[in-house]
């Protein structure tokens, strides 16, 4: 028996995914930020360091700085000076000297080891080692990070914390960075109120465009917010319109099914043109695709799981690509299965679960209770989606199925 909601005609997850991306180019545009307001930001053009990391050769150690043919003779060493990070030492360690040096300071000429201080005791200015030690000890060699003129980042990466240390380490000021899109965002239903707001009778807090606002932010996007709209066509013509004049794409919540007031879809169909409607996956299955005076439009379902695993699963791909990025497929892993499943072929489908280790250190999955696209509470508990392929149908507890980690509750 086949998925009730399943027909002929729905399109499979991975082909709406990859006409999304077929579909879709970066924004053009790019601007130079400084490198510390760059987290987040798309690289516009590849960066490559100014200097070799480290820029010289330098002690990794608090300790001394010496000739280790030295210390064949176990005779003391002569201390004949100091080498601090900022204030190196400008002479020669000649045969039977050495140097005092500390960590991140510059190895003196002549010196081709350090010893740490722990294995050294001092009588005035003579130096006495002790222990192993082996030539070029302790010494960070220059270039050994990265090498000068050496690529750090190409275009397209998606800066993070990480690549600003690389980058400012090599000596990177400012960056240049694809524009951010701009993203159009409403959510539709006569019964939808601002969060804080009086809810009346059948009234419901609007949910989906407080999430969406977050996740668009984490995604470093611009939003161009428009609120709640009423189930009214003239109200969402004009909004569909404004947007598709000020801003990169369109992202709506709500009337893409077959109601009598899912006017979104049926607009926009009106004003533009649809790529395609209707994906056989669970939940989801309205999600609408087009464009609107060549502006892309992704028309979320307006049930809330629906609408952030849709969001999940086909928006981020699309806007990663108009961000100036490629899209990566996120890693899937194996986890056995802790309870049953019910699930009928026809739609992929993306349940909410819980995966850990068990006591054998096997990863396994257990689906959080409801599944219903209008159970928050377990996309908020869930720390994975179990994706159940398009033609699979019931699973059994103990079968292998395949898990998309989310490091953060529907993590993007
Ligand atoms: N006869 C059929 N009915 C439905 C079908 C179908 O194939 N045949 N599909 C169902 C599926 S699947 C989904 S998903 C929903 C999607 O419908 P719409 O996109 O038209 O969304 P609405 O009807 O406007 O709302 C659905 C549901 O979600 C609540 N909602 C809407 N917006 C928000 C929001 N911003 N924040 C929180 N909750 C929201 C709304 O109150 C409804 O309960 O259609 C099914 N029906
Ligand atoms: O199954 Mo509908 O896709 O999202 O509630």
């Amino acid at each position: 028996m086949s998925d009730c909601c399943s027909q002929p005609g729905l399109m499979p997850i991975e082909a709406a995914r990859a006409a999304l991306l077929e579909d879709l180019a970066p924004v053009a545009g790019t601007e130079s930020i400084p490198l510390a307001q760059a987290t987040g930001r798309v690289l516009a053009q590849p960066v490559a360091s100014t200097v070799c990391l480290p820029p010289c050769d330098n002690s990794a150690m608090d300790g001394y700085a010496l000739r280790i043919a030295d210390l064949d003779s176990g005779m003391p060493l002569e201390l004949i000076g100091y080498s601090f990070a900022g204030k190196p030492f400008d002479g020669i360690v000649n045969p039977g000297t050495c140097v005092r040096i500390m960590t991140g300071a510059a190895l003196p000429d002549g010196a081709d080891t350090v010893v740490m201080q722990e294995q050294v005791t001092t009588q005035g200015e003579s130096i006495f080692i002790g222990g192993k030690v082996r030539p070029g000890d302790h010494i960070r060699r220059c270039g050994e990070d990265v090498a000068e003129g050496e690529t750090l980042l190409d275009s397209g990466a998606r800066i993070s914390v990480a690549h600003i240390a690389l980058l400012a380490a090599a000596g990177i000021g400012e960056v240049s960075v694809q524009r951010r899109p701009v993203i159009a965002l409403f959510s539709t239903g006569d019964e939808l109120r601002q969060p804080g707001e009086p809810l009346g009778k059948g009234d419901i807090f609007d949910s989906n465009r407080i999430a969406l606002l977050a996740a668009l932010a984490e995604l470093d996007l611009e939003v161009l917010d428009l609120g709640i709209l009423p189930d009214d066509k003239d109200v969402i013509r004009d909004n569909l319109a404004r947007a598709a004049r000020e801003a990169d794409a369109i992202i709506t919540s709500g009337g893409v099914s077959v109601g009598e007031a899912d006017y979104t879809r049926e607009v926009l169909e009106e004003m533009g043109e649809i790529g395609f409607w209707k994906v056989a996956m669970k939940p989801g299955k309205p999600f609408a695709y087009g464009r609107l005076q060549g502006t892309p439009f992704f028309g979320l379902p307006g049930n809330p799981v629906s609408a952030l695993i849709t969001f999940q699963q086909l928006a981020v791909p699309a806007l990663t690509v108009m961000k100036g990025s490629a899209w990566a497929a996120p890693v899937q892993l194996q986890a056995r299965l802790q309870k049953p499943v019910k699930k009928k072929p026809g739609r992929t489908d993306f349940q909410r679960g819980i995966y850990l280790r068990d006591e054998s250190g096997n990863l396994c999955v257990e689906p959080v209770g409801a599944q219903g696209s209008h159970i928050l509470s377990g996309l908020a508990d869930a720390n994975c989606l179990i994706v159940l392929s398009r033609d699979s149908g019931n699973a059994e507890a103990g079968d292998m199925v395949d898990i998309e980690p989310l490091a953060t509750p529907l993590d993007l």
